[in-house]
């Protein structure tokens, strides 16, 4: 069971006076720190400090309760594009409109998103300081070319460059997303088959998703061995008590202040650690398996050998190995399953929307021209108006990134504004996506979830009858939930095929009747429909604080 942080603790427990006196205590050491920062010139609108606590207030807000320090800027921002405000001894720009977020993900020598995935190799994917080291010194960039004047001052490898490279580009290639799906496709259905066909069976959704589908990607991108080292349920139960702590892992309280994070992760790690060291490497030293063999029962797919190999060849160690693999493993469960999630409630409260999305999804369905056995056609599924309209709403309605740039030349400017150095920049997805202006219309408001707003109807040349496409109801600047530029998710191909297979499966292969709300728990009866769970406000998508007791019926 997960256990608050020390910070969140203080807040619920403490009464604010006494917060106050805590964090004034604090204030000297803090103000010292913050005047040291050089802030630019002809500064925005800065966020009043929360409560009215000096210096540290904003900071206590956005690190305790993330989810009401986006919902007070969100409200700034309804009238300004940039707000700033402070994160301990950092200047942040929050920053939203087209031109904003656009000079976000562009080419830049400006502005880096390595600063935060540092922020993340350093605590959430448990590199050893010696590693760390090796990619905090290497200022070269990502790119092939190094970022100019970079190169004469740089020795050794070009650590970005080489990890962009595997981990960002080999998940890029159409190949490998395939692989990935067509192996998570597999296992997916190996995990609905048997309920029986024609018996009413309880089912909690949530539950079920972050069982089955994430037990089917972990099996397609790492083979089963993993999961049998541990036992599934233990590496299952482990994987999602970690993720529960990652945001309190990134806004690094020391491990005397929140030892339990800490643990969680590293049982995690371990487990990890474990599988590489007495699995994967001794047998990838045994043999070497062929990339033609996209899939081995103990390595994996080919291109994730590839990547953790990687590693091993250019000398990390493999503590930082099996760190990065399980912040893959983060990538690969924690968004896309709540989003599945989502949107599968949604389909279950509306039964004809549920009809809907079935009668389109079994269009997508074909004989297998060999088996004859019956097989999701994936490019066509691809292409469904109303399914992909479904999965977009759940990701607008449901992801919440402050995707997070650093300036890191002496200055730089956004919307007029000179930002200094070592300033953070950030766009949060939840403000842009849930913005009246952009998304509402007089029928449906932008909170709410229209599975239709995607959709657009066109004229069938020679005929007086319309046909539905997919169409985003508004542009990239409003709608990032993978980021952008040269960091954007590499796992969203994946990802959109994941969760969009999921919901095909799924509603063609049960009917489905709605039970009722269950908390956590999964046994008692909830008194109000889920909503956003706001401790993940900022990092990812936002899972269902509740959960929801259907009971379902294989029609086939
Ligand atoms: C609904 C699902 C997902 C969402 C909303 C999501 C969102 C994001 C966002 C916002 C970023 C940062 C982008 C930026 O800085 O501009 C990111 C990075 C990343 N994601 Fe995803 N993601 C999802 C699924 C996945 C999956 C399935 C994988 C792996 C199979 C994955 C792997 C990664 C990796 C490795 C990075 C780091 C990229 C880098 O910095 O080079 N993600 N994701």
């Amino acid at each position: 069971m997960e256990t608050p942080s020390v910070l969140q603790a203080v807040l619920r427990a403490v009464p604010l006076p006494l917060t106050a006196v805590l964090v004034v205590l604090a204030i000297p050491v803090l103000a010292l720190v913050i005047s040291s920062v050089q802030t630019g010139e002809n500064e925005p609108w800065s966020l009043p400090n929360w409560k009215g606590i000096p210096v540290l207030g904003n900071t206590i807000q956005y690190m305790a309760d993330n989810g009401s320090f986006i919902a007070r800027a969100s409200l700034a921002m309804r009238t300004r594009d940039v707000v700033k405000f402070s994160l301990g001894p950092t200047p942040v720009y929050l920053v939203t409109g087209a031109q904003n977020v656009q000079a976000l993900f562009r080419k830049s020598t400006s502005i880096s998103s390595d600063k935060f995935l540092l922020m993340v190799m350093g605590t959430v994917m448990c590199f050893t300081p010696k590693d760390y080291a090796k990619f905090a010194n290497d200022k070269t960039g990502r790119l092939p070319e190094p970022v100019e004047g970079t190169a004469a001052s740089h020795k050794g490898l070009r650590y970005w460059a080489e990890f962009h490279h595997h981990n960002a580009r080999s998940l890029s290639l159409t190949s490998n997303t395939a692989s990935l799906t067509a192996k998570f496709y597999e296992f997916f259905q190996e995990r609905v088959r048997p309920y029986p066909v024609g018996e009413w069976k309880a089912v909690n959704l949530l539950h079920f998703m972050r069982s089955q589908m994430a037990g089917a990607a972990i099996k397609a991108m790492t083979g089963e061995r993993l999961l049998e080292r541990s036992g599934e349920e233990d590496l299952l139960g482990a994987f999602w008590d970690y993720d529960t702590v990652t945001m309190r892992l990134v806004y690094a309280l020391p491990k005397w202040m929140d030892p339990s994070a800490w643990r969680i992760r590293d049982r995690f790690h371990q487990m990890a650690v474990e599988w590489l060291k007495k699995d994967f490497d001794p047998l990838s030293e045994r043999e070497s398996v062929p990339q033609e063999i996209d899939w081995h029962p103990v390595l994996g797919l080919a291109f994730m050998r590839d990547y953790l190999n990687w590693g091993k060849r250019i000398g990390l160690s493999v503590e930082t190995r099996a760190g990065y693999f399980i912040g893959f493993l983060l990538g690969l469960n924690a968004n896309s399953i709540p989003i599945a999630a989502w949107a599968l409630f949604e389909l279950v409260q509306d039964p004809s929307l549920w009809k809907a999305v079935q009668e389109e999804a079994e269009s997508a369905f074909e004989a297998h021209p060999v088996s004859g056995e019956r097989v999701l056609n994936i490019q066509t599924m691809l292409g469904l108006p109303l399914l992909q309209s479904v999965y977009a709403e759940a990701l607008r309605l449901h992801v919440s990134v402050n995707v997070t740039r650093e300036v890191i030349s002496d200055t730089t400017t956004i919307a007029g504004y000179q930002l200094p150095k070592h300033a953070l920049i950030q766009a949060p997805t939840y403000i842009a996506s849930l913005n009246e202006k952009v998304w509402g219309t007089a029928e449906n408001s932008a909170s709410e979830f229209w599975a239709y707003r995607h959709i657009r109807y066109t004229t069938i040349h020679g005929s007086k009858d319309k046909k539905p496409e997919f169409a985003m109801a508004a542009g990239p600047s409003d709608f990032f939930p993978y980021g952008g530029g040269i960091s954007m998710c590499p796992g969203r191909h994946f990802a959109k095929q994941e969760i969009m297979a999921t919901l095909a499966i799924i509603v063609t292969t049960f009917d489905v009747e709605m039970v009722e709300w269950v908390t956590m728990d999964g046994k008692t009866r909830s008194d109000r429909p889920a909503r956003d769970d706001l401790k993940w406000s900022g990092s990812a998508a936002l899972p269902p604080d509740r959960d929801m007791k259907v009971r379902w019926r294989r029609r086939f």
